[in-house]
């Protein structure tokens, strides 16, 4: 069993409905999506979902600025291609954002 299939354009499209304020880059290889929050508050969301990346095992590159949060994720395994991991880690994201006082 593969680490992860890479989607079909038309599964992305699919699971991306699912994930308002999230987007897939052109090249169709990376979800992200930038929250705005505080300095700090932006570093402690971060650290939370540094957190549920260690429980699925599955890693974005997190970028904390100055009022921002920019969560950006592609399937490393997959040759940098989108798979459910990465929808299924922005499910999860999405999940906690509103704890953290954004949507
Ligand atoms: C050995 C370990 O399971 C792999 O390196 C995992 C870790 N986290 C990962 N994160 C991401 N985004 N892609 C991967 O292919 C990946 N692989």
């Amino acid at each position: 069993m593969p680490y992860a299939e890479p989607l079909t354009p038309e599964q992305i499209d699919e699971r991306l409905a699912a994930l308002p304020g999230w987007a897939v880059s052109e090249d169709g290889r990376t979800l992200s999506r930038t929250y705005r929050l505080p300095h700090v508050r932006a570093a402690i969301f971060a650290l939370h979902i540094a957190g549920i990346q260690d429980e699925l095992n599955h890693h974005s590159d997190l970028t904390v600025g100055y009022d921002t949060l920019n969560v950006a994720v592609t399937t490393h395994a997959a040759g940098s291609r989108l798979t459910t991991k990465d929808f299924d880690l922005a499910t999860r994201i999405a999940a906690v954002a509103p704890g953290h006082g954004v949507e």
